[in-house]
């Protein structure tokens, strides 16, 4: 459906974006994650025609530039702040660009927004102004939706209701890419992820395959936990304390056990520790520190 091969985008002469490639399928749910700064905006706005950059975007065969627009009849997007006329109600924004009525009614009844669609616009709380940027990325049936942080500013019942939509349009075969970060609501509707750091793709991973990444740490109790860590931590080792465990890398087990031993203190317990996806995904981004230092 959509394809991104090797995107270069340079704000001047600073390159925002190095040699991005990824693809979305119908159905898919896209999680794009990664720090401040890192690209996630500019990738979006990229794939929308609004900015220069090399590379290729073909969607549904057809390339997208920042000239060539044709595609994105079919993609619908709310990027950074829903741009509302502050004047109009918020049935007259849509009406601007929905070509059938009924679905419009539709989508303003599924985003229970019927008690404040007749009302201006420019009156709106946050919230609601961050529903009707929703429902304006939904409208004519889009086949790929694009959402920057879709979640600011909702109460917990909106962000229920956004998420089942978003599951309810992907399973019916529309695909989305979706920035936030927060990670834990992401985690609930995402099927893929990409990561970015420093401008770059440094991991594209279907949620399954990432949830089983490796276990990268262990954590031990030893028969006297303080000399252990006195000893590893003069040995060079990471080791980290949480409550009565020490915490050591995966690849360091056997030099643990061989150091402890050599000092007569005793293992009691030694367990893999699982991570949750944030913990996944700040230990990802800090290996790719370490290895592009
Ligand atoms: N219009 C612009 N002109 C110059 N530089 C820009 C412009 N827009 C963004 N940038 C720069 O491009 C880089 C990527 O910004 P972008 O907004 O894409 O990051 P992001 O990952 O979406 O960040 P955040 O999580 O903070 O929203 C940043 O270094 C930013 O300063």
């Amino acid at each position: 459906m959509l394809q991104v091969k090797k995107l270069n985008i340079y704000y001047g002469r600073h390159k925002v974006i190095k040699d991005a490639s990824f693809k979305i399928q119908p159905s898919e749910i896209i999680g794009l994650i990664g720090p401040n700064g890192a690209g996630k905006s500019t990738i979006m706005k990229t794939i929308l025609g609004l900015t220069k950059f090399t590379g290729t975007i073909i969607f549904n065969g057809q390339k997208i530039t920042p000239t060539k627009h044709t595609a994105l009849q079919h993609v619908g997007a709310l990027i950074e702040n829903p741009a509302l006329y502050p004047f109009l109600t918020g049935r007259e924004n849509l009406s601007l660009y929905a070509n059938d009525q009924a679905e419009l009614a539709k989508i303003v009844s599924m985003l229970e927004m019927d008690q404040y669609i007749d009302r201006r616009a420019g009156d709106y709380s946050i919230g609601m102004k961050q529903k009707l940027g929703i429902a304006l990325a939904l409208l004519n049936h889009p086949q790929l939706v694009i959402l920057d942080e879709p979640m600011n500013g909702l109460d917990i019942e909106a962000t229920i209701l956004i998420r089942k939509i978003i599951h309810r349009y992907a399973t019916a075969g529309t695909a989305f890419l979706i920035s936030s970060h927060v990670l834990s609501e992401l985690q609930k509707v995402m099927t893929s992820v990409i990561i970015l750091n420093h401008h770059e793709i440094i991991m594209d991973t279907p949620i399954d395959q990432f949830k089983n990444t490796p276990v990268s740490k262990v954590k031990l109790k030893a028969t006297d936990n303080s000399a252990a860590k006195t000893i590893l931590t003069n040995s060079g080792l990471d080791v980290q304390q949480n409550d009565n465990y020490l915490i050591i890398n995966i690849a360091e087990v056997d030099q643990v056990q061989n150091l402890l031993y050599q000092h007569q203190i005793m293992l009691r317990e030694l367990t893999p520790v699982h991570q949750n996806f944030e913990q996944v995904v700040v230990s990802v981004l800090k290996k790719n520190r370490r290895d592009t230092q």
